[in-house]
């Protein structure tokens, strides 16, 4: 294909994505995969030296949609110049630091001072651009097309963090923010969701551009401001002023804000932030990189399309789009059925994608799924976490129906639905149930069987019958030495090993188990209170939903286990062999005069002279609530090395941190 005709069909095929992006807020194609084109365009357009009228490289944004008062932006709102690597961004800079040299030569008798760097993190939502009379916000609006934008200040208004009288009120002033959809509050809006979004990112522009603003309010969005586009009246000299100025003026600024004086030390900042992004609670798909004096900004001035006075450094993608090519169905520990969906191979952030979860059949149904095999599927892995399906790229049911099976793959069972899953309830000889109800139990959490894995399950289950866990301590000698790999002295360190557990301690044997929806701080919890298993056994629901940290579900799961008989029956089983969990020794008086007494508790990051389990003990034992997330309610945050949003989250909240380990530790001993 000659150059000519490509760069046709891509400028024809990226306006038809920004569309889908843009006006409707409904992607069809990833922001990598919208990103891999763009760049080729911009690569035949610099070597042809010719630019279609219509290309996407000369303009700003999308088209604006019908409904909305259109507002002229008072100053025009840009896009950012990107970088990719460590080499674009020292092509950037070389360019600045040409400018800046060129300006300076011409202007000896009043030069710009030494370049200085800010590095803010890039957030994933939609521009928004605030108008501010007298104080008062008076109009909001999208960045359209960078000139003029949709009006939406009834939608802006139900962002709580949005101030709506400042008190600056000398004339009009437009101030440049992000509009996001918090993390969580993704999660929990998904929750109950008819239509689960399929991004915070999509959540945020869709909810920002939605006509009715109740809707809006629904999503609980969020904004960060970091730009006075337009002022009547006030100047500023420098980045950090106008980033006082913002928050003089109750603007919610991000607290992540770094300032360099050498261009190399950006570079090293920007992988850690990278490394850690997957802490904060809303997207960022890089971070941006701008000069901070301002009157430097204006010597380097504007392509048509960016500043050149910044430049977004672009982070690995974490989204992409592939083909949903089967499901495969697999048997859990408690009989559950997970959908395992297998996928056309894609690379994501740097590894190969070929599977992933679909959770359960509730989900499939909910993702708007259950016809999509054969069709492409947005899906994301984010920070070394399983990779998830998103949803399907387009809306209509294309694709082939997801059959759920009816019997159980393993033993053919046939299956029954509880809730969004599907159960096998084939106890006695569904395999990989026992296997891995079997591996479960001898896990290092649970009853620490040295050196047993899902092999030594297997191989006893075919080999030696084994169905049970309380079957293992009716192991002999005699037969474990006959099994293939299994020594004199294999055998005798299991044995060995199985009679040093039957006095393991209770919490660990009640994770071991398995009880459904209870962990390990639950059983920890529970061992604590009872102090004796036949009390946990005949423990009531209603008993049970009283104790910190259990709800309806995790009660009844609880009460359910032991009202089992198969259930019941192993453990009576165990405990005829001789097993007997030991109970902790009685807590040790609390005591109520110190520093931490009643206060609620956070501990975040790396601690050296000891660690956090540690120090959460002595908390505890000093009468103080450990909880594991910031909010209103926690008084003291302790931030250990590399604390990342826990600590951000407690500076926003104004709570108190402790990030000194000495006077920590001074604190714990007085
Ligand atoms: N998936 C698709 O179909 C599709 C289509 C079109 C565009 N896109 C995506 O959009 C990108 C291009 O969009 P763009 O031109 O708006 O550029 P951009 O979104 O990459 O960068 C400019 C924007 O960054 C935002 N921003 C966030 N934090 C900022 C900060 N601290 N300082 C300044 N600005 C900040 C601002 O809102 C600004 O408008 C593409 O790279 C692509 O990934 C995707
Ligand atoms: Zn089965």
């Amino acid at each position: 294909m000659d150059a000519m005709h490509e760069m046709e069909e891509l400028v024809e095929q990226l306006n038809r994505y920004s569309y889908h992006y843009y006006t409707l807020d409904q992607p069809i194609v990833s922001d990598k995969e919208y990103d891999v084109l763009y760049d080729r365009l911009v690569k035949l357009e610099q070597e042809s030296g010719f630019v279609l009228p219509d290309s996407p490289t000369l303009r700003v944004g999308g088209e604006l949609l019908k409904g909305f008062l259109p507002h002229r932006h008072l100053a025009p709102l840009w896009s950012l110049d990107k970088a990719q690597n460590e080499e674009e961004l020292n092509t950037w800079s070389a360019r600045a630091l040409k400018l800046w040299t060129d300006y300076n030569t011409k202007n000896p008798e009043d030069p710009l001072p030494e370049l200085q760097y800010a590095l803010e993190l890039k957030f994933d939502g939609l521009t928004l651009n605030l108008t501010y009379t007298d104080g008062k916000l008076v109009q909001a609006a999208t960045r359209g097309n960078g000139t003029v934008g949709e009006g939406i200040l009834e939608q802006i208004k139900t962002i709580r963090s949005v101030p709506l009288s400042i008190p600056y009120k000398d004339g009009t002033i437009e101030v440049q923010g992000e509009g996001i959809m918090n993390l969580s509050a993704l999660e929990s809006y998904n929750k109950t969701a008819l239509e689960p979004l399929k991004n915070a990112r999509n959540g945020a522009a869709g909810a920002l551009r939605n006509l009715n603003p109740k809707v809006t309010a629904s999503r609980k969005l969020n904004a960060f401001f970091y730009n006075i586009g337009y002022s009547d009246a006030k100047t500023f000299s420098s980045h950090m002023e106008m980033m006082d100025f913002l928050r003089e003026n109750q603007f919610k600024v991000n607290p992540y804000v770094s300032y360099f004086d050498k261009f190399e030390d950006v570079m090293e900042q920007l992988h850690d932030i990278e490394k850690r992004r997957g802490e904060l609670d809303y997207l960022i798909d890089g971070a941006v990189v701008k000069i901070v004096d301002m009157r430097t900004r204006s010597a380097l001035g504007y392509t048509g399309k960016f500043p050149r006075w910044a430049v977004a450094y672009k982070f690995e993608a974490e989204e992409t789009t592939t083909v949903l090519e089967s499901v495969s169905w697999e048997v859990g520990r408690t009989g559950k059925i997970t959908p395992i969906a297998r996928l056309e191979a894609v690379e994501l952030a740097g590894v190969t994608v070929k599977n992933c979860t679909l959770n359960n059949v509730g989900d499939i149904e909910r993702k708007n799924l259950k016809f999509a095999l054969g069709s492409r599927v947005f899906i994301r892995r984010s920070n070394d976490v399983i990779p998830e399906i998103l949803g399907k790229v387009t809306e209509e049911n294309d694709g082939e129906e997801i059959i759920y099976p009816e019997k159980c793959p393993a033993c053919d069972f046939p299956l029954v639905q509880r809730g969004a899953h599907l159960f096998c309830d084939n106890r006695l000889s569904c395999k990989p149930q026992a296997i891995g109800r079997i591996t479960h139990f001898a896990s290092r959490d649970a009853m620490d069987i040295e050196t047993f894995s899902i092999k030594t399950a297997t191989q006893l289950y075919d080999e030696l019958n084994l169905r049970e866990p309380a079957e293992l301590y009716e192991l002999e000698q005699e037969s474990l030495v006959k099994l293939e790999r299994f020594g004199e002295r294999k055998a005798s360190n299991l044995l060995e090993a199985l009679e040093q557990s039957k006095t393991r301690d209770l919490a660990s044997f009640l994770f071991a188990l398995g009880i459904p929806n209870t962990g390990k701080s639950t059983t920890k919890m529970l061992a604590e209170h009872y102090r004796d298993l036949d009390k946990v056994m005949n423990a009531t629901a209603e008993e049970l939903v009283e104790l910190p940290d259990v709800g309806g579900i995790v009660a009844e799961s609880i009460v359910n286990f032991f009202n089992d008989p198969f259930m019941r029956a192993g453990v009576e089983k165990m405990r005829q062999l001789g097993v007997q969990p030991t109970v902790p020794a009685e807590p040790v008086a609390v005591k109520q005069d110190s520093y931490f007494s009643g206060k609620t508790v956070v501990l975040t990051g790396t601690l050296h002279q000891l660690t956090r389990d540690e120090a959460a003990e002595r908390l505890e034992a000093l009468g103080a609530k450990v909880t594991g997330s910031v909010s209103k309610k926690t008084d003291i945050v302790i931030a250990g090395e590399k604390a990342g949003s826990k600590l951000t989250k407690a500076r926003e909240l104004g709570i108190e941190v402790i990030e000194d380990e000495d006077e920590l530790i001074r604190l714990l001993n007085s």
